[in-house]
């Protein structure tokens, strides 16, 4: 029954949200949200709540009355909205941080403009449409002396950081093949889901494939050589118009050649079909690393705050397999019963960072551009092409 709660209370946590502050010494650093959009509780709201250095000060939406009632909800002091919200909340000289969790298409326009009114921004993944507007976002961001990072949370898991010290340690020896999953039933995600539009940075890809390719390339330390093959399967709304345009990737997988002769597969996927047209498929969401003298898989590497395992198999010289299972839900020396969210690690990260202190990990400008290049040269394989550039507004 323990075990029970325990996994009740671990799946719950990123949704208990509250914006109450809590106040230090010093003045907290105020964040402004941009969009009320459903990951802000989870990502930034609920691990704010715990963080004495951090106040969720002001959120805006298109439509002022969203914006009130999303402000009301959290308890949020200022609610901007209408056509000019957004760029009110960035001109709004108490907002010193901004949380960008925007459709993708819009992540560069909007973190361009917030850079521009001089705020820090926590800038959701994947970093922007393209390369190139990821390596513009971080000039800026450098030029102003500004902070930047994409918000890789599950980096900062130390789950994720357990599977990374196993396969580095080097007991299962040299790495052969790394495999990265982030595929979910048909039905998650609904028709009008900003991940099926094409011109808002839509696809599978975009979406999922970012943390495949992330993870991968985490794990390998290292970048691909060249990608050896790229298939899709499109999304088709119920319905289509005659003049749908099939340009988003429901499916995506890709397999990759990496330096010393490792291989990798990425598969994602946002809505895998039910198994016989009626049984719901499993989540395969996995990282598995397979090594000269055994293999290691962590189990929901996107969100292992929430439940994983670590499952470590061992083959000695002589053949045989022993097995272990680990679960890391703190960092070792940390106190009992504090099982932090991936958001809740990675927002103390960020302002470690922005109050100069150093963070335990972080998501570097070479990280973002990189994974954004390997997006792009993927859907490049996959005949798809990149996604649109962003189009900038005034
Ligand atoms: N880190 C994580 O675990 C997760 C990250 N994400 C990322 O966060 C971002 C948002 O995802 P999610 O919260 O699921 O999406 P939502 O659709 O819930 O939120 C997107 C927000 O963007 C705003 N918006 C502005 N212009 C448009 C437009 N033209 N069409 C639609 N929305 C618009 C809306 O704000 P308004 O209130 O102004 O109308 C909306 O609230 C994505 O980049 C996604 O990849 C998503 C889920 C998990
Ligand atoms: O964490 C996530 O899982 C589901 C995805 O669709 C979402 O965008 C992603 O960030």
């Amino acid at each position: 029954m323990a075990w029970f709660l325990d996994f009740v209370k671990r799946v719950s946590t990123p949704f208990n949200s509250s914006a109450a502050p809590v106040t230090t010494e010093s003045q907290p650093i105020k964040f402004g949200i941009l969009g009320a959009a459903a990951i802000a509780p989870p990502a930034l709201i609920s691990p704010a709540s715990t963080h004495p250095e951090v106040q969720v000060y002001a959120v805006a939406a298109r439509d002022q009355k969203r914006a009130e009632a999303f402000a009301k909800k959290y308890g949020i002091e200022k609610a901007y909205g209408g056509s000019t919200g957004y760029q009110q909340l960035l001109d709004d000289p108490e907002v010193e941080a901004v949380y960008n969790p925007l459709p993708n298409g819009l992540h560069y326009e909007w973190t361009m403009k917030a850079l521009a009114a001089g705020k820090h921004v926590l800038l959701e993944k994947p970093a922007a449409s393209t390369a190139e507007e990821t390596r513009e976002m971080f000039k800026l961001a450098e030029s102003k002396g500004l902070i930047l990072m994409e918000a890789f949370h599950y980096r900062f898991h130390p789950a994720v950081q357990r599977l990374k010290a196993i396969v580095d340690g080097g007991e299962l020896g040299a790495v052969k093949h790394i495999s990265t999953s982030l595929a979910i039933p048909k039905g998650i995600m609904g028709p009008g889901d900003i991940r099926y539009k094409y011109e808002l940075g839509g696809g599978a890809l975009m979406d999922m494939g970012c943390y495949t390719l992330s993870c991968l390339r985490y794990l390998s330390s290292s970048e691909p050589i060249s990608i050896e093959s790229a298939t899709h399967e499109v999304y088709v709304p119920p319905s289509p118009p005659s003049d749908y345009v099939r340009n988003v990737d429901r499916r995506t997988v890709a397999e990759l050649l990496l330096p010393k002769g490792v291989t990798g597969t990425i598969t994602c996927d946002l809505a895998m079909p039910p198994t016989l047209g009626v049984i719901p498929k499993i989540p395969q969401i996995s990282a598995v690393v397979k090594c000269e003298n055994g293999e290691v898989e962590l189990f929901n590497f996107v969100a292992p705050a929430m439940y994983h395992w670590l499952k470590v198999k061992v083959v000695d010289g002589n053949g045989k397999a022993k097995t272990r299972t680990e679960k890391v839900y703190k960092f070792e020396g940390e106190e009992k019963g504090k099982e932090w969210s991936t958001y809740r690690y990675q927002l103390e990260a960020f302002v470690d960072q922005l109050k100069g202190r150093t963070p335990q990990t972080w998501i570097t400008k070479g990280d973002s551009v990189a994974n954004m290049e390997w997006i792009e040269q993927i859907y490049e394989k996959t005949g798809l092409g990149s996604r649109p550039k962003s189009r900038v507004t005034s």
